[in-house]
């Protein structure tokens, strides 16, 4: 039988101290272990589950333990969050399988002094009858960082910039796996056949109201065995991401620069609009990422996407003037973390140099934009700095652009106010990842 506890921490292990992505950690350890799916389904519950509560559970050790938290080693701290997890976090989980089964992993890993100290403060959480107390909630960052376990930064930034209601919705709306998402080939497929054939495999697919051609999926298992995904009847990617190539609105026979656009989702994406007419250049700074471009638009058949290895903000190879451009730029991410919950704890998520870059990605890019075309810059993050700063920034000194109007679908709102050229989409009021999406157009000149 699989030691599903230790694989969980080894996962978490790998995480924390080799900076291993959770879903790329995860998918490895289920492979490589020939997990069923009853044991992935807990390896995974485990997993997220210390990732997504970590603030919340080293709040709870420091309350039961002498030592200071700083001061216990990371295999006995994640042995005691997975522990503690168990306990207050996860209903089906007896008492005494949470503590024995941690004392054990501790034995297992020889941490023979730890396994005590584990015990201890496991069996001090079994019997005490409040098991802990959040901190005051006058001291509201410091309160709402323990409760949903996020960094008091990001906290800070969000009850900042976005009010303290779309601050705590945003919290609350982070832990828990979310939806899958993916955009039917229409190259290939329609959205009835598709749902029809991923039926067939098992998979449950639902038409998302507010965006053509997109599906939520549930029960897929990996995504990559499955026929229609073999067969290149869909991509996945977020229905954020489909409303940002949705906006961009590109057509058949159009010259697009996709400047920032590994794995190339959005790419995709656009090809599909354009009916693979036309030419896509997509670019990358990493040449091992162009690759993944390259399979995937085989995979799709789409053969308009040319890659090309490129700095985007130094803008040092020619390329052709164009009707489209994405300037999709790297960011901090902030609107992933329900997805990749290990994100919070990175070290410089608020970064002073950020902006800068993105704003030069985008003020080069601009330079290659048709009279009468369309130009997106977009973000996976919610930091006013990266988003609402950079193109209010952008509009002030480019008095030759202008920003165009977005037309919102029904079930897509904005949570503040903000300019009517961009919108920050956020999981509570859209249903979708926290994006933020901003649309540009070009004067002639005099
Ligand atoms: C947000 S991701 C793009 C996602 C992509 N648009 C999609 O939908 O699949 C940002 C990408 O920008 C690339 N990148 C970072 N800095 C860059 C630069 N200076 N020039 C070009 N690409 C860059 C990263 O390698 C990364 O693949």
């Amino acid at each position: 039988m699989a030691n599903t506890r230790n694989i969980a921490l080894n996962v978490l292990l790998k995480i924390e101290n080799e900076g291993a992505y959770s879903n790329i950690a995860l998918n490895n350890a289920i492979k490589e272990n020939r997990l069923s799916s009853v044991d992935s389904s807990f390896v995974s519950a485990l997993v997220y589950g210390v990732l997504e509560r970590r603030i919340t559970l080293d709040y709870i050790i420091r309350a039961y333990s002498k030592i200071p938290l700083r001061k216990i080693e990371t295999k006995t701290k994640n042995i005691l969050r997975l522990g503690i997890l168990q306990l207050l976090f996860m209903d089906k989980v007896p008492d005494s399988a949470a503590v024995n089964e941690s004392v054990n992993l501790a034995k297992k890993h020889k941490l023979q002094k730890s396994s005590g100290f584990i015990n201890g403060i496991l069996r001090n959480i079994t019997r005490a009858e409040v098991k802990y107390t959040l901190p005051d909630e006058k001291d509201r960052v410091r309160y709402l960082s323990v409760k949903y376990s996020v960094p008091e930064s990001i906290v800070k930034l969000w009850v900042n910039s976005y009010g303290e209601n779309n601050a705590e919705q945003l919290l609350a709306s982070l832990n828990g796996r979310a939806k899958i998402c993916c955009r039917v080939n229409t190259l290939r497929t329609d959205a009835d056949t598709l749902i029809k054939k991923l039926s067939d495999e098992g998979v449950v697919a639902e038409k998302i109201p507010f965006i053509d051609n997109a599906l939520y999926l549930e029960n897929t298992g990996s995504v990559e065995r499955l026929r229609a995904y073999k067969s290149g009847l869909f991509h996945i990617q977020d229905a954020s991401s489909q409303l940002c190539v949705n906006f961009l609105d590109a057509k058949p026979r159009n010259i697009m620069l996709d400047v920032c656009s590994a794995p190339g989702g959005k790419s995709f994406s656009a090809a599909q609009y354009m009916n693979n007419r036309g030419r896509i250049f997509s670019c990358d700074m990493f040449d091992h990422k162009l690759k993944l471009i390259s399979a995937g638009a085989k995979r799709l058949g789409i053969t308009c996407i040319s890659t090309l290895l490129r700095n985007a903000s130094t803008n040092d190879t020619a390329l052709p003037v164009a009707d489209r451009i994405l300037c999709d730029v790297p960011c901090s991410g902030l609107g992933i973390m329900s997805r990749k919950p290990e994100i919070r704890y990175k070290d410089d998520l608020i970064s002073n140099d950020l902006p800068d870059l993105q704003y030069g990605i985008l003020c080069a890019s601009a330079k290659n934009l048709a009279v009468g075309g369309k130009l997106i810059y977009s973000t996976c993050t919610l930091n006013p700095e990266e988003n609402n700063k950079n193109t209010k920034r952008f509009l002030k000194e480019h008095p030759d652009f202008y920003g165009v109007p977005l037309k919102l679908p029904n079930g897509i709102t904005r949570a503040f106010d903000e300019e009517p050229y961009e919108i920050t989409l956020m999981p509570h009021t859209c249903g979708t990842d926290g994006f933020y999406i901003s649309l540009f157009g070009k004067k002639a000149s005099n």
